[in-house]
């Protein structure tokens, strides 16, 4: 069961929690093959990406260390500024460091393009990026990912993490918020 107040709030589920459960699993699978003999460092980007980090992680059978940054680029509205600003760093060296970023959706991208100069320019041994969602419809910068979830409609989307205006975070779903919501 969803929260009580969300009746109306979503135009559809796109997708459930199983589908994200089973698609998880899958990418943790090709995780531990490509980090089968490497100590990897989870960097995972607040808020959004909490509920893909303790999923992922937990599902993971390697040896792990998490850490966290807070970046915001969204304020309270439905589209990116492009301004990206640091609200929490890392408390990690990351030199010699096995880092895979830990995101709940590239959108326009700007995010993660700015995280990904930023963690590669503190000497990192390898740098990559695990995403729940990607929207390519969106993308306005080229990026690498190497772990991608599910790619979905240029649609504003709410749950497992994602949030309008701070709502939402705590649905088990990926749905399409209904327009009447924030227009
Ligand atoms: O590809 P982009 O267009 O840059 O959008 C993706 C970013 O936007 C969201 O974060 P937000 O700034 O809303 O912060 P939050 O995780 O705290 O919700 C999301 O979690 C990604 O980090
Ligand atoms: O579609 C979205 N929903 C919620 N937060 C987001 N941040 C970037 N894109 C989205
Ligand atoms: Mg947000």
């Amino acid at each position: 069961m969803e929260p009580r107040d969300i009746d109306g709030d979503l135009t559809e589920i796109l997708i459930d929690q199983e589908q994200i459960r089973a698609r998880l699993a899958e990418m943790c699978r090709s995780i531990e093959i490509d980090y089968a003999d490497k100590d990897v460092l989870l960097v995972g980007v607040l808020k959004g990406a909490v509920m893909v980090m303790a999923d992922l992680a937990r599902e993971l059978t390697l040896p792990i260390t998490m850490d966290w940054m807070a970046v915001s680029s969204y304020g309270s509205g439905t589209s990116s500024s492009g301004v990206v600003r640091i609200l929490k760093d890392l408390d990690t060296d990351l030199t010699g460091r096995h880092v895979l970023i830990v995101e709940d959706i590239i959108d326009s991208g700007l995010t993660l393009s700015w995280l990904l100069a930023n963690l590669k320019s503190r000497g990192p041994a390898s740098v990559e990026v695990c995403a729940l969602l990607r929207k390519p419809e969106a993308a306005t910068v080229d990026i690498d990912v190497k772990y991608v979830g599910f790619d979905i409609p240029n649609k504003f989307v709410v749950g497992y993490g994602l949030d309008y205006a701070e709502k939402y975070r705590n649905l088990r779903s990926v749905g399409i918020l209904a327009p009447h919501v924030y227009s």
